[in-house]
């Protein structure tokens, strides 16, 4: 569809500073992306908008953990449908609220999504996927030791808990979903990668694990027909030999060059290894254009002036 963008908003992007991780902090970047995306909007762009929630569901289990003598655990897949609630409240009544000042006619909904995954896919038996606080690797060897957690070094940022994150295969409310976006509503969807299923003769349960958002964008990015598919994260660009001092920012890639960064090395698995894998994907499938950018950055690098551009 032309000029409909899916525009997946990262996990780690609405914590801009690791010691202010509540809510209401979080709340008010929200409020700022919201803002460049009713701009986009206000020029004429159609968005549907994914959400990650690695930071958050790692925060909602680790309370409940801490909070065992008074209450039971939040099986994972339970916390990312929380998850999807809480962040999907927060970009809905941004943006509503956005449009209202704008008066632009337009309403934002959350749509609590399914996403299928194999429940013998093997990333059950490898977790990849971080969640939660960046830790010291004094603090993840301790949580390792202590209470089983399987930990990484993730990208210069410090440690953090890894927890399983199979391949999403079908987003459960995809109708629903198009129907929507079809009847002109703003659709918030597919949040923290939605929330993993499994499917057994149409019956869905519940499995524990925390899907890659990047991953389930690209496939809503391929289902809904989008234009583009843009990824807001913590950084304006992608870079090749990323935090080295060799760094270099890359505005431009085709699909081949990004296959070829990525084999280098150059985008790690659990940050911006996904998200390159899930541009990829999207451009074999629906053709279109990638677009990797933060928050801030999002209406420039929409007009072509910023972030760093993956075509086929
Ligand atoms: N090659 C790279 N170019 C730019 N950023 C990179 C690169 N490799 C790793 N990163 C890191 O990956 C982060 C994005 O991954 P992550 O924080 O997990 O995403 P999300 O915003 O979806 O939560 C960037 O903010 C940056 O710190
Ligand atoms: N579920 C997910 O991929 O979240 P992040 O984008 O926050 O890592």
């Amino acid at each position: 569809m032309d000029r409909l963008a899916v525009i997946a908003i990262g996990g780690n992007s609405l914590i801009k500073d690791k010691n202010r991780i509540g809510l209401m902090d979080q709340l008010a970047t929200v409020k700022e992306t919201c803002h460049n995306i009713a701009e986009l909007v206000a020029r004429g762009w159609n968005v549907a908008i994914t959400h990650g929630n690695g930071p958050q569901v790692g925060f909602l289990i680790r309370r409940a953990e801490l909070a065992t003598k008074e209450l039971p655990l939040i099986p994972l897949e339970f916390a990312v449908a929380d998850t999807q609630g809480a962040i999907g409240y927060m970009i809905q009544q941004s943006l509503m609220n956005e449009f209202c000042r704008r008066g632009i006619k337009r309403k934002a909904v959350t749509v609590v999504t399914q996403v299928v995954v194999d429940k013998n896919d093997p990333a059950f038996q490898k977790p990849t996927k971080p969640i939660g606080s960046f830790m010291t690797k004094e603090e993840a060897m301790y949580h390792r030791e202590k209470d089983g957690w399987t930990v990484v070094e993730d990208a210069g940022r410090g440690w953090r808990r890894v927890v399983p994150s199979p391949e999403p295969q079908k987003i459960v409310e995809s109708e629903a979903i198009k129907d929507l976006i079809k009847e002109g509503y703003i659709v918030i969807c597919v949040g923290g990668g939605g929330i993993p299923v499994i499917e057994n003769e149409g019956q869905l349960e519940g499995i524990a694990a925390v899907i890659d958002k990047d991953y389930a964008s690209s496939l809503l990015a391929t289902e809904i027909c989008a234009s583009r598919l843009v990824i807001s994260t913590g950084v304006n660009k992608v870079a090749i030999n990323f935090g080295k001092p060799e760094q270099k920012e890359i505005d431009r890639m085709t699909a081949a060059e990004a296959e070829a960064y990525l084999a280098e090395g150059h985008f790690p698995p659990g940050n911006m290894g996904p998200k390159i894998t899930a541009i990829l994907r999207y451009l074999k499938n629906n053709g279109g254009e990638g677009l990797i950018t933060s928050p801030a950055e999002i209406v420039a690098a929409m007009e072509g002036q910023s972030g760093t551009w993956i075509v086929p």
